[in-house]
């Protein structure tokens, strides 16, 4: 369903000459597979995502989405929920998903399931944080994307707020069956929610480690199950761990 080949991607930095902040990275997902992508700040987690999601076309490597000559819709969904302050919630999600009366049906649901059916008619303005982050959940899943990009999404909310947030992620998930590549600095969060997750090394961003997460649904980062595959990944990887968010810090939590 998606390969994904970074032979090099470089930016110019402030002097002119090149920052590499990929290389040699590889990484696929199956089909409906949930990945998650983790590593150190400044290791190259967002410009992976803009490669792959065609928002960076500067990039030496080669990606494959969906099967050869199939249709792929593409969603995403930043840390920033990027909602446009003069359209109401239902329109934002429209201005995704399309103007078919099919289209404006399932954004309805999609609101009403993030239970943002009362506020549909209102503006991104008046919602709290937590709700713009839903309002921006539903307009990721209102094409049904048969790939969803996911940078950083839930950072900076609340624990309950973002504990319901990764719910409703895997509830839609499971109900569409996307194929995910979700990014984030905090390896619990990862943890509670792959399939797999993919660990990045610091810049120049590659692949050094892959983890299968065989835990039962749903979790949540502060279930034991986690905690104990956390510890034990710290025992292993303590290298790979110190440059993350935490470095590590929480072992014992
Ligand atoms: N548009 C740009 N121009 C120049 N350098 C850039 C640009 N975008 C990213 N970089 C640099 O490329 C490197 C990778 O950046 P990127 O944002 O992809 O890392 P990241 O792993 O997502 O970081 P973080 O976890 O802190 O968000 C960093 O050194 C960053 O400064």
């Amino acid at each position: 369903m998606l390969e994904v080949t970074i032979n090099r991607k470089s930016y110019a930095d402030r002097g002119g000459r090149p920052h590499v902040a990929l290389a040699g990275l590889e990484l696929c997902a199956a089909p409906g597979e949930f990945v998650c992508v983790v590593g150190p700040s400044g290791c190259g987690k967002s410009t992976l995502l803009n490669a792959v999601g065609g928002l960076d076309h500067d990039v030496d490597g080669r990606m494959r989405i969906g099967a050869p000559g199939a249709s792929h819709e593409t969603g995403f969904m930043f840390q920033d929920p990027r909602l446009m302050p003069w359209l109401t919630v239902l329109d934002n999600v429209l201005l995704v998903g399309g103007q078919s009366p099919e289209a404006r049906e399932r954004a309805i649901n999609l609101l009403r399931a993030m239970e943002l059916g009362d506020v549909m008619h209102a503006y991104p303005g008046r919602l709290s944080g937590g709700m713009q982050r839903r309002v921006a959940l539903a307009r990721a899943f209102v094409i049904e994307p048969a790939v969803l990009l996911m940078d950083e999404p839930f950072v900076s909310l609340d624990v309950p707020t973002a504990n319901r947030l990764r719910g409703m992620l895997v509830e839609l998930w499971q109900r569409c069956r996307s194929t995910v590549l979700f990014v984030t600095h905090d390896l619990r969060e990862a943890l509670s929610l792959a399939d797999r997750v993919c660990f990045l090394s610091p810049a120049p961003g590659h692949v050094v480690l892959e983890l299968p997460v065989d835990l039962p649904r749903p979790r949540s980062p502060e279930d034991s199950n986690v905690a104990q595959l956390y510890a034990r990944l710290l025992a292993e990887h303590p290298e790979i761990l110190a440059g993350l968010a935490d470095g590590g810090a929480g072992k014992e939590q």
